[in-house]
């Protein structure tokens, strides 16, 4: 790796002084050779002037052991030194070798053969070895003179022999051969051989003396040199070191124990050797500076291999809390899986989830993980920075609506209380994370760490994916959740009458069926009940629906009160209730609707309002009047149906005379299908008069059916059939074009235009199509739209008011004109009335019947027109047969009349001629 270094020691210095080492120490080195060459030549010198001496001297020394020898056989005649003579001669002229270490022995051969050396040598004669020892021309020439005398010597000295060979001890040639070794002729010749050696002598001593002179006055030259540059290199080596020294900062044994503690990776701090004031350019320096960056990067890779492998198991808890979102059933499990998670693989010291309460603002821990887990259960938790738990983490992610990271306590100023939590626990950092659920604060997951700087920003990415994982996992719950909520709910309300809360028609059938096989396989009795309210619709029509709802609760609790072990209620809709009373015969079926009814007489409050109410029920035995649930419903039924039409509360068994009538409303729906299309169906009109002058000022529509198989049939009884079967609609939709197109036919004759009235029924006047078929009708018909009303019982309009008036205020906007029909017998209050478009109320004929008896129903008359009158409204009064009646209702003020004292209802023809009498008899007369 290539370090960044910035600043290095500058080694130019040292290397220009080494190679001044390197140079001196060549020279030293040639110095040094120079001086051993010189001694060698010295060495030289003397050898060669050591040699010239001794062939010189060998010279000379044969020269005198010749003259010797040749004189000791003269004299003594002993042949050994004539052998010697010869053998010196010899050797001198290379003719035998010549003996090791010969000129210094000689002697000694003569004084005891025994011990002669003889270690034999080369063959060389000495005039050779004169010529190859370096003596100079001159030296050789008097060198050779001298040998050459030598040699004619040594002829005188042959013939000396040979005479002493030849004479014997004949002393004349005894003394002649003396005479010839002593004489002055041979000592001249001796000397002429001497001379020529003793001046070669002098001439070598003098010149191999120089020549050594010279050589030593070298050597010491070199010597001097030598020495000289040996301090240079001394010098140049201690300050070679000195600059070593300061270019590494210190001595090389520190710098290598410094590099060896480099190469074990040794970093720690502080470095064993410091490093010098005065040696910051040092490669001490460097290797320090070097070092400390290896360190950082040691460190840095140390703390990225920790970063990886916190993240690694962070990822891990990722991995864990995904894992935890899949499995968990509840947000429970999923939170202590996710602090488990978080602690065991992400290395927190605590994590915890808590739930905020967003009124107190108080967090309530609900799973958590790790140590000093009971800091959560001793510390409140509060988002209220008001208080002093209220400063936490959690808080300030809720400040914010963000993460919350705090890397170190140490460097974040902290309440007293969180400050001393998280030194007893030995926190470093911490940090909360806001978990949201429909769009809102639902809690906080939060987690401890004692490392500081723990949330590096990939950790904060990692903590908050899996803050968001949770907010999903949140959602799925409360997607389940609510998928559970409504299979429950759909399973209630497939059981359960959401009103009342008691069994709907779907379980009282299973419960029905289950009741019925056992009845039949015990051969027990089982009486189906049957209840109504009676007039429960005034009650929801005057009240309102939320009173009517409340009355029907509060009926519920009560029916459940009067119920048997075993028994059971349902309410099938509306008013309506069942009761499936197991084991009952009619004693027992008797008894218990009696009870129902006691308990229904008793008043009930409902809200601002004391009501009493009574109830019709009928009641169908099995197996008396059938052994099915649907039989006995329906006889049920019919019996609670005659209850009803006796006069309501009470409570009857079902007869067979009630199955008549039961069959009878079913023949008549059946038959009125078809009654349009077979003209069966008629309408007759009957006048409406005005009370000051008796004009007839208007007509009201009424339905007539005639069958061939039943003759006539009363609307009172096959309206009510038309409205159960929805045949109203269009049988109503037919009435109404008739009676438009009639008061057209009229007005074409020349009649005096009157107001043709229509009954609606209140399936029609809920039907939002009304309006436009209306107008339509009128279009087609060629009716002007004030020519009609539309007659509207009291009841149907105060079923729905709000209903009511939009519907009315739609045909008031098409100039129909509306008419309130049966008035009294509702609960119309002035509010509505004020809001309905109507001009005209129909005062009840059961009012009528009885105004000239009954002071009461003089009173309600009496107070319906004045009422009517401060609203702007008109009257009219049905059911009119006597002059008694008329007379009262003209003192009244009433308006206009309708009744059998004028005139019944009749078909159209009968009414032109009402009308055309009326015309022109211009006053009232009784019809019978
Ligand atoms: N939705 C519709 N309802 C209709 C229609 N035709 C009739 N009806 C309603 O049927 C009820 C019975 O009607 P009906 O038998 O025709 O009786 C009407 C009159 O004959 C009767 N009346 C009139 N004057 C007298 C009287 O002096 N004495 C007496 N006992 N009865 C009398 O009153 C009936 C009219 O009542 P009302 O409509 O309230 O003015 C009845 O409720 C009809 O409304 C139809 O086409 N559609």
């Amino acid at each position: 790796m290539k370090l960044p270094v910035s600043r290095q020691p500058a080694p130019k210095q040292f290397v220009s002084i080494l190679w001044a080492c390197f140079g001196a120490l060549f020279i030293v080195t040639v110095a040094f050779l120079l001086y051993v060459w010189t001694e060698k030549r010295i060495d030289h010198a003397n050898q060669q002037r050591y040699a010239s001496r001794t062939l010189i001297e060998e010279l000379r020394q044969s020269s005198d052991d010749l003259t010797r020898m040749a004189r000791s056989y003269v004299v003594t005649g002993d042949p050994q030194y004539r052998r010697q003579y010869q053998e010196v001669l010899d050797i001198r002229d290379g003719r035998v070798p010549r003996p090791q270490g010969y000129d210094n022995v000689y002697w000694d051969l003569v004084v005891d053969p025994a011990k002669r050396p003889r270690q034999p040598g080369a063959a060389v004669p000495l005039i050779d070895l004169l010529r190859q020892a370096g003596f100079t021309p001159g030296e050789l020439r008097l060198l050779t003179q001298a040998k050459d005398e030598s040699d004619r010597l040594t002829g005188i000295e042959n013939k000396a022999l040979a005479m002493r060979d030849f004479g014997g001890d004949d002393p004349d040639a005894l003394a002649a051969a003396r005479a010839m070794l002593y004489d002055a002729s041979y000592h001249r010749a001796k000397a002429a051989i001497m001379l020529p050696i003793a001046q070669v002598t002098e001439s070598v001593e003098r010149r191999t003396l120089h020549a050594v002179e010279n050589t030593a006055l070298q050597a010491n030259g070199a010597r001097l040199g030598f020495i000289l540059f040996a301090l240079v290199l001394v010098t140049l080596l201690w300050r070679a070191k000195r600059r070593l020294d300061a270019t590494l900062g210190c001595s090389v044994d520190q710098l290598q124990q410094e590099i060896l503690r480099l190469g074990r990776g040794d970093m720690t701090e502080p470095p064993p050797v410091p490093v010098p004031d005065n040696a910051r350019d040092s490669v001490l320096a460097w290797l320090a500076e070097s070092r400390h960056r290896l360190a950082s990067v040691a460190q840095e890779r140390t703390d990225a291999l920790a970063r990886a492998q916190r993240l690694g198991k962070l990822y891990a808890a990722l991995s864990q809390c995904n894992q935890a979102i899949v499995r968990s059933r509840d947000e429970q499990e999923l939170f202590a899986s996710v602090c488990d998670a978080v602690v065991s693989h992400g290395g927190m010291s605590l994590a915890w989830v808590g739930l905020l309460d967003p009124d107190s603002l108080r967090v309530t821990p609900v799973a958590g993980a790790g140590d000093h887990i009971d800091y959560l259960n001793q510390q409140p938790i509060s988002v209220d920075p008001a208080l002093p738990e209220g400063r936490g983490p959690a808080a300030a992610a809720y400040r914010d609506d963000a993460p919350f990271w705090c890397q170190d306590f140490g460097q974040v100023p902290l309440s007293p209380l969180w400050r001393q939590h998280s030194e007893r626990c030995g926190w470093r950092a911490a940090m909360s994370i806001p978990l949201h659920r429909h769009g809102a604060i639902t809690g906080f997951i939060s987690a401890y760490s004692t490392a500081a700087d723990a949330f590096d920003p990939e950790v904060q990415a990692l903590f908050s994916e899996m803050a968001s994982d949770i907010e999903f996992a949140l959602k799925n719950f409360d997607r389940e959740r609510q998928r559970e909520q409504t299979d429950e709910r759909i399973q209630y309300l497939a059981h359960f009458d959401t009103l009342t809360g008691l069994p709907n028609r779907a379980q009282l059938q299973e419960h029905t069926l289950r009741a019925l096989d056992q009845a039949r396989a015990q051969g027990a009795p089982l009486a189906l009940m049957m209840l109504d309210l009676d007039h429960f619709k005034d009650i929801n029509d005057s009240l309102g629906h939320s009173v009517g709802d409340g009355l029907l609760c509060e009926l519920a609790k009560r029916l459940r009160q009067g119920l048997r072990e075993g028994d059971m209620v349902a309410r099938l809709g509306g008013d309506e209730f069942i009761f499936v009373l197991q084991g009952a015969g009619a004693q027992e079926a008797t008894e218990a609707a009696r009870k129902i009814m006691e308990l229904i007489a008793q008043p009930f409050r409902v809200g601002m309002h004391d009501l009493k109410v009574t109830a019709s029920v009928g009641i169908a035995l099995c197996p008396d009047d059938g052994d099915d649930m649907e039989n006995l419903l329906q006889r049920a039924d019919a019996a609670m149906y005659q209850v009803k039409r006796a006069g309501r509360h009470d409570y009857r068994f079902f007869t067979a005379a009630m199955h008549q009538r039961a069959a009878r409303h079913l023949q008549l729906v059946n038959l009125l299908r078809y009654a349009i299309e077979r003209g069966q169906l008629r309408v007759v009109y009957q006048p409406q008069v005005a009370l000051p002058d008796q004009r007839i000022v208007g007509a009201e529509a009424l339905l007539r059916w005639t069958t061939p198989e039943l003759g006539d049939i009363s609307p009172v009884e096959f309206i009510p059939a038309a409205e159960d079967s929805g045949l109203i609609l269009p049988i109503g939709a037919w009435v109404l074009r008739q009676a438009v197109r009639q008061a057209r036919a009229w007005l074409d004759a020349g009649l005096p235009p009157l107001v043709m009235a229509v009954n609606l029924s209140a399936t029609q006047f809920r039907d939002t199509e009304l309006p436009e078929l209306v107008s339509q009708i009128l279009l087609e018909e060629g009716l002007p739209p004030e020519y009609l009303e539309l007659e509207l019982t009291e009841g149907v309009a105060l079923h729905d008011p709000q209903g009511a008036i939009t519907m009315m205020n739609h045909l008031h906007e098409r100039g129909i004109r509306m008419s309130i029909d049966d008035f009294g017998t509702g609960y119309s209050s002035l509010s509505h009335l004020k809001k309905f478009k109507v001009y005209k109320l129909k005062i009840d004929k059961s009012f009528v019947r009885d105004i000239s008896t009954d002071a009461e129903d003089k009173a309600i008359v009496s107070a319906i027109i004045n009422m009517a009158r401060s609203l702007g409204l008109k009257t009219i009064a049905e059911g009119v047969e006597t002059a008694e009646q008329l007379a009262f209702l003209r003192q009244q003020d009433c308006d206009e009349m309708q009744g059998f004292y004028f005139s019944k209802p009749v078909d159209a023809e009968e009414f032109r001629g009402l009308l055309a009498d009326h015309a022109f008899h211009g006053s009232p007369r009784a019809r019978g």
